[in-house]
Order: structure tokens, then C-alpha cells, then sequence
């Protein structure tokens, strides 16, 4: 099959239309309407039109989407962990009028949950682990996976990351959650012998030999994911601090150690250009010797990376990109996201269209922004954002960093505890 042709392929349609007309803020209480249902033979064709790829490197909204991809400290905490007060905690303590602490709105959830069954769905990167330069080192703490596991004996629990599935379970390594990699299209999930497989959707065994479906809607885009990996690897190489991720059914290209923009006539050049003066060379050759130097380093920022991604997808029309923070994901243009993930774990875990259940999502990026849509639109659960600058969300909560999650995961398990007593 030529991955690289316009041709339409069938892929899983959009579960249910969402109304509208649901999101006002008063829906929250009671959780009344249905779930959104999974209709395994609902087929839809790849448009044949790419969507989400900027067409011009150029155009400052792309850069914009860079800058504003990942949050500014809002606070800085001093050598004791004492946060120290600036004026953005006041913004931030504004923002969370709107979006609440879900450590201090703790009771109000859990009244809210009284009676019901709680599924726990956790994004990796930036909710269970901090935020660091290098991604292969974004580990969790001892006392997170303590958490999690912890949480995952009284609640069914799934991650849902952006990583491939294989490596955030090699973050995770626990075994009594779901995992979906690849923002949510590679789910590894419970089999439930009532409902109907979906195309695409194999039975396996998991690394304990138990039952498991293995559902993997863009599996077809492999060969393309991969031949787009190798070129971003090969086009980047140059770029200082550009990294490419594979990940299996999407590749993340990663400035996060990018120079921004380099300011040409200050600093580290002009140092050179005074040494190199001072070595007694013509001012003709200290001048040709700066200017190359100027333009090697001018076309190693933020820039240059966005146009090195632009220029790979560009000859590829069925894949898409999106934002993450300080990365640029190149992802199959097929209609599925993270919240598409959500609904189809709460249908394999038979957790969907039952009033008693609600779904709590926590996540820190854009790409989690779609659960949230699902769970506020179908008025179906708690959206949580982690965050520690304020910024719009489809969230009704909010959790400042990983270390409130552990602390909010905590809670859910003595509240449980004593619940049962
Ligand atoms: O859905 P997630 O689990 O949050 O994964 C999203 C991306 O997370 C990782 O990148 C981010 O975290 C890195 C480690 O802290 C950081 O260096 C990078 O700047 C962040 O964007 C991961 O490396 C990506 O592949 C995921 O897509």
C-alpha cells in the first residue's frame, strides 16, 4: 500500500456526536445523560484534505503555538521548598476561581462521588512526572508509583500518554492498570466477553498472560511513522538540543533545549571576534569569521526546527501536527485523541452509559484538553489540569504539579478506605 497517497482509509468514527448544548456549568450536578457510546461499526473515511498543518513556517501563529507551549513558572520555591510570592500567584490564585484546587474542592468531589464507582484515567508526562530537559529521564518517584498502585487497587485506572505505550509502562512498570500510548492510539485494555470488537482490535495476552484487546486504530500508518522518524532524525541532526522521539504511531520533535532566537551581535560571538582580533588577523577575516559564525548559529533555534518538521510533513497529506509542551507532535490525520481513548476504556472496562460511574481525568498538556472535552461535553466526569500557570481548559479542577497529584491520588485512596469502614 502506498502510505504516502491521498487514498481513504476506513478508520473508527467519532463515538457520538456531543451536544452543545450540555456545557454550561450548572451540568455538573447530577451526572444524568447517558455516556457517550462506542459503536464498534461506525467506519469513517481519512479526509482527504490535511488538517492542523501550518502552511507557512513563517506565519508567527506557529511560533506562538512554540512559545505558548509550555507554562511560565508562576512561582519560584526557595532552597526550603517555601514557595516564594510573586505577582503571578495573584493571577494564578484568580485563574483558580475559575478552576479550582481539586485538593482543597476534595470534599465536594467526593460527595459528588457517594455511591458511585470512580475510573481513574492519569496523563504521564507533567501529572505523574516532573517536567525535566531530557525525556528519557522523566521519571516518576518511588512515592508517585507507591501512589499510583495504590490508587489502582481501589479504582480501575488507566495512563493515557503521549510516549508509545511500551515506554510509559517501562516509566510506570505496575501491572494492574491499562495502559494507551501514542496519545491514546495504542490501547492495550480489559476484554469484555458482552460487547463487540471494533476493526482493528485483536485479542492478546499480556506480560502476565492474562486476556487483554489490543485495539491500535492507526496501525496502518507504521511504515509512514517510522520513514517520518528517520527524516526528522536525519534533518534535525545539525539543530543543537533538537531531539526526535519515536513513538510508535507518532513521532514528538522536541526543542525544549533549543536556543529560542540568538541574539547575532551580543555576547559569545562577539567574545570570539575579540580574540580572534586580538590575535592579530585582518579585521577583514575576524569580520568573515564572525559572519559565519552568525549565520551557523542563527539557524539553530526555534525557527529552524519548525521548518525542518514543516518540511518532512509537508510531502505527507495523512499525517498532522500538533502541540505539546516545547515538542512538536506529527500524528496520523485519523479522527482519534486521548478523549476518544477515555470513552473507549470506560466501554471496555463496561463503565459507560451507567449513571453510577464517574470518570476522573488528570493531565497536564493540550493533547489532554480532548478527555476533558469529552468528560465536560457528555457531562460525564471531573476534568483535572495540572498546571501551575493559569490557562484556559476544558477542566473543572485544577492541581498545580505532580507533587499535588500524588497528594490528590493519596486522598482518593484514605477516602475510599474509610468509606468502605
Ligand atoms: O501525554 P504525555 O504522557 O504527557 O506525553 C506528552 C509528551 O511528553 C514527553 O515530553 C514532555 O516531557 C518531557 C520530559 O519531562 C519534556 O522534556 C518535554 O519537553 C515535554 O514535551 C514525551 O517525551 C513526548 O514524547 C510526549 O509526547
Amino acid at each position: 500500500m502506498d502510505l504516502k497517497s491521498n487514498h481513504t482509509a476506513p478508520v473508527l468514527a467519532d463515538p457520538a456526536p456531543i451536544s452543545k448544548s450540555r456545557l454550561v456549568a450548572s451540568s455538573l450536578f447530577p451526572y444524568s445523560s447517558p455516556a457517550p457510546v462506542f459503536s464498534p461499526n461506525l467506519l469513517l473515511t481519512v479526509p482527504r484534505k490535511k488538517t492542523g498543518i501550518l502552511d507557512d513556517v513563517r506565519a508567527s501563529s506557529w511560533l506562538d503555538a512554540m512559545k505558548s507551549s509550555s507554562p511560565r513558572q508562576t512561582s519560584t520555591r526557595d532552597y526550603n521548598h517555601e514557595i516564594v510570592s510573586t505577582d503571578t500567584d495573584v493571577a494564578y490564585r484568580t485563574w483558580m476561581v475559575k478552576y479550582p484546587s481539586a485538593l482543597s474542592s476534595f470534599e465536594q468531589i467526593t460527595n459528588f462521588a457517594k455511591g458511585k464507582r470512580i475510573a481513574l484515567f492519569l496523563d504521564y508526562d507533567g501529572t505523574l512526572s516532573p517536567i525535566v530537559d531530557n525525556p528519557d529521564f522523566a521519571f516518576m518517584s518511588i512515592d508517585m508509583r507507591a501512589a499510583v498502585a495504590k490508587v489502582a487497587k481501589y479504582f480501575p485506572t488507566a495512563i493515557i500518554s503521549g510516549r508509545s505505550r511500551d515506554k510509559v509502562y517501562g516509566f510506570v512498570g505496575l501491572t494492574d492498570l491499562y495502559y494507551a500510548g501514542s496519545h491514546g492510539m495504542d490501547i492495550m485494555g480489559p476484554v469484555r466477553e458482552s460487547s463487540d470488537d471494533p476493526p482493528n482490535c485483536i485479542r492478546s495476552t499480556d506480560k502476565q498472560g492474562k486476556g487483554v484487546k489490543l485495539f491500535q486504530p492507526a496501525s496502518e500508518f507504521l511504515p509512514m511513522i517510522d520513514e517520518v522518524f528517520n527524516s526528522l532524525v536525519n534533518s534535525t541532526k545539525e539543530i543543537k538540543g533538537a531531539k526526535v522521539e519515536n513513538n510508535k504511531f507518532c513521532v514528538s520533535v522536541h526543542y525544549r533545549n533549543v536556543d529560542e532566537k540568538v541574539d547575532t551581535f551580543l555576547g559569545i560571538r562577539n567574545i570570539y571576534l575579540l580574540e580572534v582580533m586580538l590575535s592579530g588577523m585582518s579585521i577583514f577575516l575576524a569580520y568573515f569569521i564572525n559572519f559565519c559564525a552568525h549565520s551557523y548559529i542563527c539557524f539553530q533555534n526555534w525557527k529552524t526546527v519548525a521548518q525542518c518538521v514543516h518540511d518532512v510533513i509537508r510531502n505527507y497529506p495523512r499525517l498532522r501536527l500538533s502541540h505539546g509542551r516545547k515538542v512538536l507532535e506529527v500524528r496520523p490525520v485519523i479522527n482519534w485523541d486521548k478523549g476518544k481513548a477515555l470513552t473507549f476504556l470506560l466501554e471496555s472496562l463496561g463503565l459507560s452509559n451507567h449513571d453510577d460511574v464517574l470518570p476522573i481525568y488528570v493531565g497536564d498538556d493540550r493533547t489532554d484538553e480532548d478527555a476533558f472535552k469529552v468528560l465536560r461535553e457528555g457531562n460525564l466526569g471531573y476534568g483535572i489540569l495540572v498546571s501551575s500557570a493559569p490557562k484556559e481548559s476544558n477542566a473543572f479542577f485544577s492541581l498545580r504539579d505532580p507533587q499535588e497529584v500524588m497528594e490528590f491520588l493519596k486522598s482518593l485512596v484514605n477516602w475510599k478506605k474509610t468509606s468502605v469502614l
